[in-house]
């Protein structure tokens, strides 16, 4: 069921998902609204449900009970649309260092979902790559072999691969675990523009030293529960996180 109001572009209603022979659900009871151009972080301890969270909100899990809907659109029922929305950077990728392709070559992956299995890529896709790459600044990388990139370097390249896309709302799963401090502070202004041009940006992580100068949504997840859900100035989202008592 959607939420009604016209800015709202992630909306969880009493979600229960669990994992394929999981014994009980994994993330449980889960209610929240999402507006256009919100920033929001997800934290809390490992283990407490962050990504199984977020892989709810793309439709890679069944939903037990409740529902999910991504612009006004089902996960579950409205699948291959819904996913066209969505751009999601994942958490420990691992590309072979012989993975054949090249930089510019998996940003353009990113476009596939958009162009479909019978339709040629347009000159706007093209130029939707190359956007990208030059929005996360790895043009000078675009012939390089994906494999052959440090993890920073490959990071860069899967947040290009999403934007390419051009989702309605961004997911991002601990983006800055590779990153050294001046790149995080640089993809953090890129995620800030990203945010003010409406797309809501809800990333998972453990590092708040770079948040970008805005009011923050914070979400805390514990044992598989929301447990915070408040606005906070970037400077104090660590403090509110740590504050949360740990479950016993
Ligand atoms: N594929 C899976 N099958 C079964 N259980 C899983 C699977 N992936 C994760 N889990 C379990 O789901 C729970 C939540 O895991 P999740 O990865 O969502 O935690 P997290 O909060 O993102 O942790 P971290 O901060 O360590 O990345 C954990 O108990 C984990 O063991």
């Amino acid at each position: 069921m959607s939420c009604g109001k016209p800015d709202c572009l992630i909306h969880l209603e009493n979600v229960w998902t669990t994992y394929e022979g999981a014994e009980c659900p994994v993330i449980r009871d889960i209610s929240f609204d999402i507006r256009a151009g919100e920033f929001v972080v997800i934290g809390g301890p490992n283990g407490a449900g962050k990504t199984t969270l977020l892989e709810a909100i793309t439709g890679l899990l069944p939903i037990v009970r409740g529902s999910v809907t991504v612009c006004g659109m089902g996960v579950l029922n409205e699948a291959t649309r819904a996913r066209c929305s969505i751009g999601y950077v994942i958490q420990n990728f691992d590309f072979h260092p012989f993975t054949p392709y090249t930089v510019e070559e998996v940003v353009r992956m990113g476009r596939y979902g958009k162009i479909g299995w019978f339709r040629r890529e347009t000159e706007e896709d093209v130029e939707a790559a190359r956007d990208a790459m030059r929005t996360l600044r790895i043009d000078h990388l675009k012939d390089e072999l994906i494999g052959k990139l440090s993890g920073g370097q490959q990071q860069k390249v899967l947040i290009a691969h999403n934007l390419a896309k051009k989702p309605s709302v961004l997911l991002l799963d601990e983006p800055y675990s590779n990153l050294d401090i001046r790149t995080r502070d640089e993809v953090s202004d890129i995620l800030c523009r990203i945010c003010d041009s409406g797309v809501p940006v809800m990333m998972v992580s453990h590092a708040f030293d770079s948040l970008p100068d805005r009011d923050i949504r914070v979400i805390v997840m514990q044992t598989g529960r929301l447990v915070l859900n408040t606005v906070s100035k970037p400077d104090n989202v660590a403090n509110l996180i740590r504050s949360v008592p740990v479950a016993g």
